[in-house]
């Protein structure tokens, strides 16, 4: 498994697996410092949704007051975990060094629940901890090899979140706010009742900037249907991306102008016709190209501005078959659809990232022009 950190080594395409037994999904939980994540596990915590949910926090916190079953301690060296079995079925464990560990204990429990919920500390760019669980092979060769990455959840405060995110505009790098946001599979716009409905909607409208993939769901105290943050199967299933318009979707063509220039970040949502086999051959090598050199094919140096920090698509060969794309950094995957939906007439393909301009869609176009 390849990420740009490994600069040595040949990045190879992930092959698609086959039949394998049933894994254990993991969803990761990130946000703004304060937005919300703790309200959110406290939550699901104590709620009776039917889900047998084992939850990794950083610390039990104010949490550990929930009614428990039974109370578990191991201890190995400096490590410590706790485990707590909860009335709802929850399972609650708590990690205080790497959270490996932490996870390879909890699934040598596994049974006892059918989901993991991965709660990490404010801004942290959950980038890095999606590639760990999404194919990766040292792990994937431990009790790790039992988990797959189910989604990607990030809390954003709706009272805070634009003045975050304005700070990390700021920065001369892409702050951990955007890359949150852009590494998100699933938005919360939390804390409503905080915010007038037009900052609200503006709020709304930076996200979708940023992420046009990732469905927006507004909450207060993260008050929401568990279902729809758990088995979105997002690094899986073809990918829910809204339907594409004639205009434009940059960011910088968006209608909604916005006064949080989103320095950085933007987004390119294209639509894609159906292929034949060598142009999806062709659109391969253009992402390869572009998520592993960092340059347009027709370029011969790489480009200091083009990033690409998430990537999905789904695409329909003139074969009827149906391709899905995944891509966290500089890691992707092009495999067929597990379930073909329906028959969708083209293709998407979205892009999130930095220097993703004109020229970027005008080359991609130009692979099945
Ligand atoms: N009014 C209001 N308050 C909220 C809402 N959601 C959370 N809070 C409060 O906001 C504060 C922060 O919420 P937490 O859930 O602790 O946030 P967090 O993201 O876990 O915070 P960190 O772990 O410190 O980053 C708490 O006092 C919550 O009670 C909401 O929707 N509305």
């Amino acid at each position: 498994m390849m990420s740009m950190d490994d600069q040595d080594e040949i990045p190879v395409l992930i092959e698609h697996e086959g039949n394998e037994p049933r894994k254990v999904p993991l969803t990761i939980i990130c946000g703004f410092l304060g937005a919300g994540k703790s309200t959110l596990l406290k939550r699901i915590l104590t709620e009776q949704h039917g889900f047998r949910i084992a939850v990794i926090m950083n610390e039990f916190g104010d949490t550990a007051d929930i009614e428990a079953k039974t109370i578990n301690v191991a201890s190995e060296g400096e490590q410590s975990e706790e485990f707590l079995e909860l009335a709802n079925g929850c399972l609650c464990c708590s990690i205080k060094d790497t959270g490996i560990s932490a996870i390879e204990k909890l699934m040598e429990r596994k049974g006892a629940f059918d989901h993991i919920l991965l709660e990490t500390t404010g801004l942290a760019d959950p980038g890095p901890i999606a590639a760990l669980f999404w194919h990766n092979e040292e792990f994937a060769t431990g009790l790790g090899r039992d988990i797959s990455l189910d989604g990607v959840i990030c809390v954003v405060d709706a009272v805070f979140g634009p003045q975050q995110i304005e700070e990390d505009r700021g920065s001369d790098t892409v702050g951990e706010s955007l890359r949150q946001i852009a590494g998100a599979d699933i938005l919360l716009l939390n804390k409503i009742d905080l915010a007038s409905p037009e900052s609200v909607a503006s709020t709304a409208a930076l996200l979708r900037g940023v992420n046009p993939a990732a469905p927006i769901h507004q909450t207060v105290r993260a008050e929401i249907d568990v279902s729809l943050l758990l088995g979105v199967r997002a690094f899986t299933a073809p990918p829910a991306i809204p339907p594409t318009h004639d205009h434009d979707h940059d960011h910088e063509h968006k209608a909604e102008p916005t006064h949080y220039e989103l320095r950085g970040i933007t987004s390119l949502l294209v639509a894609v016709p159906v292929l034949s086999r060598s142009r999806l051959n062709a659109l391969d090598e253009w992402i390869r190209t572009v998520l592993w050199e960092q340059r347009l094919p027709s370029d011969a140096e790489a480009s200091p501005t083009l990033t690409v920090l998430r990537c999905k698509g789904l695409f329909v060969l003139d074969s009827g078959e149906q391709y899905v794309l995944q891509g966290v950094r500089s890691m992707y995957e092009l495999v067929e659809a597990e379930d073909a939906l329906g028959v969708p007439d083209a293709g998407k393909l979205v892009l999130i990232g930095t220097g993703l301009d004109a020229r970027v869609r005008t080359s991609l176009q130009g692979v099945w022009a």
